[in-house]
């Protein structure tokens, strides 16, 4: 399963077609496990090799068209023009998809103004047949592309290649019930060429792993079941989204335990994915439900499981899920062996407890836990914060101890904190989320002006609620100038346009939209228009949202907050009614700075014992590796989980 993020190799399915001249396919072949190798011939040129386990097709790219459309589903197509031969590329992990496509367009580039052999020089040459592996990209081919295209005014592509990101590509995932618009090739590497546009390019994952981060990828992709935890802003959901799209798009669901820490790594929710409601029916009726016409392909299709914010999902219902897998997928292995890759810090919030007792985690189940999972790993590096002496303040909260006087008189002290700046507030973070609805309805209310409506276009609107329970936004959006609005989408990762960025709607655009321009407390102001959310549904249906990427932020719950980096936070924790509560509130902050507490009480902060036992049981037992260690990782991916 391993390959290499190098951007010369790719395991996927391919299809290749012979087209006749009026573009119809006269012949197909379809290999389901390719091998797709880019490489060098003896005259420098660029080689795409197909191999299906026994024979190897080589196609000299030199004029060709890209259809690069559903790149960040895996898909692509690489059309060669004078032998009129389309190779459809699919089931491809995207993150690896981008750094190949972007390979191959850079070095295609430099490629044609190195002054290619003509067909005269190469009979002359004599050379010996070769194909080599293409390097991988460096800051310097990317410098030189880049010079280039400051170069060259009008189109930067030459003749050879033609960036195409129409409909024409492969179509959609099968079964895809939405007609995508020109948004969905906003992650293709090769938007960077487009003419019209002209950014810079820069080398993939512009945002590296780090070392620990690192780990954990080569780790789950060895193929062994990772449970890694680390304080808030650890990175977990980050490298969470990098392994999603390291893995085959088809067999690999991406889901997490609430929809909004879903749709931070663009899955599902888990009770989605499972298609058994609560999970509080007995085991034989689950079963049943899963194995409705829609839900049971999830089961059987799923090779690769990733569970975000595990931390709120309930014990006995991970227990179900355990059981169901074996049954639905005829397997004695534990999930009936599908690859797990858990992620959460069980000092957050626990499960949502509907009775009166206190909702059990699911490393509390030890039995399908233990049986599970093979590696428990850890990140230390904080990335969400970086002034030291507030992430050990952080820290203590975690752990409910060490909330010292020291402590206590800095959160006492935020309470005098001006975090207002160029008219944007503090959002409040509530622990009830009645007063989160109150509060933003009453602020808009009370705000001159009259109010703007933005309504979303659902690509179901029987299905509403499936959607509204994915989405970061909703379905009618209500703004006026002054509204304190929040991000919901990265888009501009390099100018501070984030999930989480604090604003303020500073005016209308004239005419029919009437799109707001929103000040960002990054300094920017952007006009937003309408973004579109994908979701996966039930039956391998696609649902989705186009909405203006905003939502009101005087105030959010601490729950919807789990998983988010927020500008400027004010808390009150008076109410605080949950373990972990004051934890998640208070590590929401980028900074001291931006953070404002009214009411500090050290009894507020509590965490859990049974967590706190069982981390110091995994370290006592040497099972929860610091992945800073990360050498000794690897050591263990080489010899076994069982050494452990
Ligand atoms: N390797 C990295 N390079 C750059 N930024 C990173 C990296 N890892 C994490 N970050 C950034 O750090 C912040 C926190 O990351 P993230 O939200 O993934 O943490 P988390 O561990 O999931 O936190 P939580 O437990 O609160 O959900 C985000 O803004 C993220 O973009
Ligand atoms: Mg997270």
């Amino acid at each position: 399963m391993m390959q290499g993020d190098d951007g010369a190799q790719l395991q996927c399915s391919v299809v290749v077609e012979r087209l006749n001249s009026s573009g119809q396919a006269t012949k197909r072949q379809v290999i389901r496990k390719a091998a797709v190798l880019l490489g060098r011939n003896e005259f420098q040129e660029i080689i795409l090799r197909v191999h299906n386990g026994k024979v190897t097709e080589s196609y000299t790219l030199k004029e060709f068209q890209l259809f690069t459309r559903f790149a960040k589903d895996g898909k692509c197509t690489v059309k060669l023009l004078p032998e009129n031969v389309q190779v459809l590329i699919s089931d491809c992990p995207p993150h690896l998809l981008n750094i190949f496509l972007k390979t191959l367009s850079i070095k295609h580039q430099a490629w044609q103004t190195s002054k290619p052999m003509t067909d005269r020089e190469k009979l002359k040459a004599c050379l010996p047949r070769s194909f080599e592996t293409i390097s991988p990209l460096q800051q310097k081919d990317v410098q030189k592309a880049n010079e280039l295209r400051s170069k060259v005014n009008a189109p930067v592509l030459s003749k050879g290649l033609v960036v195409r990101t129409g409909n024409k590509m492969t179509g959609g995932p099968p079964g895809q019930q939405v007609k995508r618009q020109r948004t969905d090739c906003d992650s293709s590497p090769l938007k960077a060429l487009h003419p019209s546009k002209k950014p810079t390019l820069s080398l993939p994952a512009a945002r590296k792993l780090n070392k620990e981060q690192a780990a954990v990828l080569s780790a789950v992709l060895s193929g062994k079941n990772v449970f890694f935890t680390g304080s808030a802003g650890t990175g977990k959901s980050f490298l969470l989204k990098r392994i999603v799209g390291s893995l085959p798009p088809k067999s690999t669901y991406a889901t997490a335990s609430t929809g909004v820490a879903a749709c931070h790594i663009g899955g599902t929710t888990l009770h989605n994915f499972a298609g058994i409601g609560s999970g509080s029916a007995p085991l034989e009726q689950c079963i049943e439900l899963a194995q409705r016409p829609g839900v049971l392909q999830h089961w059987t299709s799923c090779r690769h499981l990733i569970i975000d914010e595990i931390s709120m999902v309930e014990a006995q219902f991970f227990d179900k899920l355990e059981a169901i897998a074996r049954c639905l997928r005829r397997s004695t292995e534990p999930f009936g062996g599908i690859h797990l890759i858990v992620c959460g810090d069980f000092l957050q919030l626990p499960p949502i407890s509907k009775e009166k007792d206190k909702a059990t985690f699911c490393f509390q189940v030890r039995k399908s836990w233990r049986k599970c999972i093979h590696l428990n790993m850890e990140l230390t590096e904080v990335r969400r914060q970086t002034d030291q002496s507030f992430i050990s303040l952080l820290q203590a909260v975690r752990v409910g101890r060490y909330i010292t006087e020291e402590v206590t008189a800095k959160l006492i002290k935020s309470a005098y904190h001006k975090i207002e700046r160029d008219g944007i507030l503090a959002t409040r973070l509530c622990t009830h989320k009645d007063d989160v609805e109150l509060t933003n309805d009453n602020k808009l209310q009370q705000l001159p002006g009259s109010v703007r409506v933005f309504e979303a276009v659902d690509s179901d609107p029987a299905l509403v609620k499936t959607i509204d329970s994915q989405s970061p936004v909703s379905r009618l959006l209500q703004l006026k100038v002054g509204a304190q609005v929040m991000l919901t989408k990265n888009l501009d990762v390099q100018r501070g346009l984030v999930n989480g960025a604090r604003g303020v709607v500073v005016d209308f655009q004239p005419g029919k939209l009437g799109l707001p321009r929103v000040r960002f407390l990054c300094g920017t102001t952007e006009a937003l228009k309408p973004e579109r959310w994908m979701f996966k549904a039930g039956g391998g249906l696609y649902l989705s949202r186009q909405q203006l990427p905003l939502k009101l932020a005087w105030a959010i719950s601490i729950h919807k907050s789990q998983g988010m980096t927020l500008d400027c936070v004010e808390i009150s924790l008076a109410r605080v009614f949950e373990r972990g509560q004051a934890y998640v509130a208070l590590s929401r902050a980028k900074s001291l700075e931006g953070l404002r507490v009214m009411d500090f009480d050290p009894h507020v902060v509590r965490a859990d014992p049974d967590v706190l036992h069982f981390y110091s049981k995994l370290r006592k037992e040497r099972l929860l590796l610091q992945v800073s260690f990360w050498l000794y990782a690897s050591f263990v991916l080489t010899v076994g989980p069982n050494v452990l």
